[in-house]
């Protein structure tokens, strides 16, 4: 049986798209990046926990998926925004420039251990104030890494990806099939 540890609708979506039989687990871990801690590590280590989080709820023989995404400018790893002002923020030190988003999802299974890491890079438009407080009102940002979602009015913003869409919206389908496949599920064609 495949648990996704996850309460992110998209990521339940994304993995509904695969065409394999899963449920969802709830599980909430700390995501507090380390002193020192590179944004590659921070993102595999909150993934892992949220599997293994999920691992201690479900029957031996099962695989449990758990993801993280965050948006990396530099050395800063924007997680999702606090509050308006924390949003508007973001989207001000995204505006013109190209920032990474680091999705990575572990697999953890009786005895195996798996994880994949999707790095896509993502390049927004100028944005202006006014720009900035219009989206912000949309009240998309919230939840989203970044404060932004490429899934919906978000997609405005984006001069160009370079990656995978479906990595930036929070589970990336490539890979995560692959990872699946080495658990012997196999997602249809
Ligand atoms: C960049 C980006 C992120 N996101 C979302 C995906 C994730 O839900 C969220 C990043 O936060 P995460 O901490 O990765 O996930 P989550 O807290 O929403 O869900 P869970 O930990 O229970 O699995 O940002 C989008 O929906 N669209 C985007 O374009």
């Amino acid at each position: 049986m495949l648990h996704l540890a996850s309460k992110s609708p998209r990521r339940h979506q994304l993995l509904q798209q695969l065409g394999v039989a899963f449920d969802v687990l709830d599980v909430d871990v700390p995501e507090q990046r380390a002193a020192g801690e590179t944004p590659q590590a921070y993102v595999s280590r909150v993934a892992r926990d949220k599997a293994a989080a999920g691992a201690l709820l479900v029957k031996p023989g099962g695989v449990v998926l758990g993801a993280d995404t965050e948006v990396v400018l530099g050395d800063d790893v924007f997680g999702k925004p606090r509050d308006a002002v924390d949003a508007a923020a973001m989207l001000r030190r995204l505006s013109g420039r190209t920032h990474a988003v680091i999705s990575t999802v572990w697999a953890l299974g009786e005895g195996r251990q798996e994880c994949a890491v999707c790095v896509s890079q993502v390049r927004f438009a100028a944005l202006d104030e006014n720009d900035i407080a219009v989206y912000v009102a949309t009240d998309e940002p919230f939840g989203k890494a970044g404060a932004y979602a490429i899934q919906g009015r978000g997609a405005v913003l984006i001069e160009h990806l370079e990656g995978s869409y479906s990595g930036v919206m929070g589970l990336p389908l490539f890979e995560t099939a692959r990872l699946l496949r080495g658990f012997g599920i196999n997602p249809p064609a």
